[in-house]
């Protein structure tokens, strides 16, 4: 791959409503968008997801930023590849730091696919025409129990809230005995530990598709001892950070269900490993969300186009977070299903627009 070099930019806006966990709430965000161009003009964009504070994974958005300026695009500049694939070898002088890594390889597929003239999801051997929309809201009751009929009137196929020791049995419960039947998850980030086994199993009851990552941020031990005490199927987020965690992971029994987060994990080769592997393990997967802007969405739409997303995962359209997103078309819902993009790549542009009123810095490297 040829490239002429690299343009990060930060961007900066503010939610339509807060996004609220037991660990705190995000009311505006800022992330790293990367573009990446060849010589012949094809741009490939990647979007760092990390958040302003480490409160979800240690990264943040400047600590990002430092690792793709002073390392990661040293490398790419010094050394280049021929294939995003190489993308993991090459930056893997550079220990973790996978919100970073995935920012400058998401560009790199991205690029890819638009030099072979295909669309992203044809690259990384997608199978899906459409992918279901799922959606994550609020913990304040009234407000969920409206918003879940409003997404259900959508044709939402799945929804997602967030519990903690203080707002689950009585929360869920409300919630089904509104929505019997509705495809219900539960994510905990890691609220809880081994002394609520009792809590937990309470949950067995309301027929949750999974709890997400209940236990410890870094935990997969106590995960297992949990997982042969409940019925409900553990899903973990977090703990997984490489592809080695999912082997270690599922042969302790650790986890029924793994979400997949590009960034979390370091890119979308990374993603797809972790993919393929669980499809042989016949564990099922899931594309997490990060409350992101168009570009990252965009690289879930694609990943979540492999056969192995067999259950809907976080991705709404635009409109769920952003007055404008940063891309167009905007990502949209139809049907509670979104249509996988036709164009080369990832099958979204820039706005330009949008993104001159959102960026509150920008630097270019020349390679
Ligand atoms: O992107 C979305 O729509 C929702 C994403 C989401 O639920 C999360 C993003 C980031 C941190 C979280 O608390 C949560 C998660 O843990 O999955
Ligand atoms: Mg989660």
């Amino acid at each position: 791959m040829d490239i002429k070099g690299v343009k990060l930019s930060i961007v900066k806006m503010p939610l339509k409503n807060p996004f609220t966990t037991h660990l705190g709430s995000v009311t505006e965000r800022e992330a790293i968008i990367v573009e990446v161009e060849d010589r012949n003009g094809f741009i490939g964009y990647g979007e760092g997801v990390a958040f302003s504070s480490p409160w979800y994974t240690e990264e943040t958005v400047q600590t990002s930023y430092h690792v793709l300026k002073n390392f990661l695009i040293p490398l790419l500049r010094k050394k280049g590849i021929s294939h995003p694939e190489e993308a993991s070898l090459l930056f893997s002088s550079v220990r973790r730091n996978h919100m970073a890594k995935a920012a400058l390889e998401t560009a790199l597929w991205d690029l890819r696919a638009k030099i072979e003239g295909i669309p992203l999801s044809n690259l990384i051997g997608g199978t899906m025409e459409s992918i279901p929309a799922g959606v994550v809201v609020g913990n304040n009751l009234p407000e969920a129990l409206k918003q879940i009929e409003g997404y259900l009137e959508q044709g939402f196929k799945r929804v997602k809230v967030k519990i903690s020791p203080e707002d689950d049995l009585h929360y869920i419960s409300e919630i089904r005995k509104q929505f019997p039947d509705l495809p219900l998850m539960a994510d905990a980030n890691s609220a809880y530990s081994l002394e609520d086994v009792d809590r937990l199993k309470a949950l067995d009851d309301f027929g949750l598709l999974m709890i997400e990552q209940p236990l410890g941020y870094d935990d997969i031990i106590d995960h297992a001892k949990l997982q042969s005490q409940i019925k409900t199927p553990i899903c973990l987020d977090e703990s997984i950070v490489t592809f080695e965690d999912v082997r270690k992971a599922i042969d302790l029994g650790s986890c029924k269900v793994i979400n997949i987060k590009i960034g979390r994990v370091g890119g979308l080769g990374e993603a797809k490993r972790i993919h393929d592997y669980c499809v042989s393990k016949g564990i099922p997967v899931w594309a997490g969300g990060m409350i992101e802007f168009g570009i990252s969405r965009a690289h879930n739409i694609a990943l979540a186009s492999l056969p192995g997303f067999t259950i809907p995962g976080d991705i709404s359209g635009s409109d769920r977070y952003w007055e404008k997103d940063i891309i167009q078309p905007e990502i949209t819902v139809y049907d509670g299903m979104i249509k996988m993009p036709e164009g080369p790549g990832i099958g979204f542009k820039l706005n330009t627009k949008r993104m001159k009123e959102v960026t509150v810095f920008e630097e270019i490297f020349e390679f």
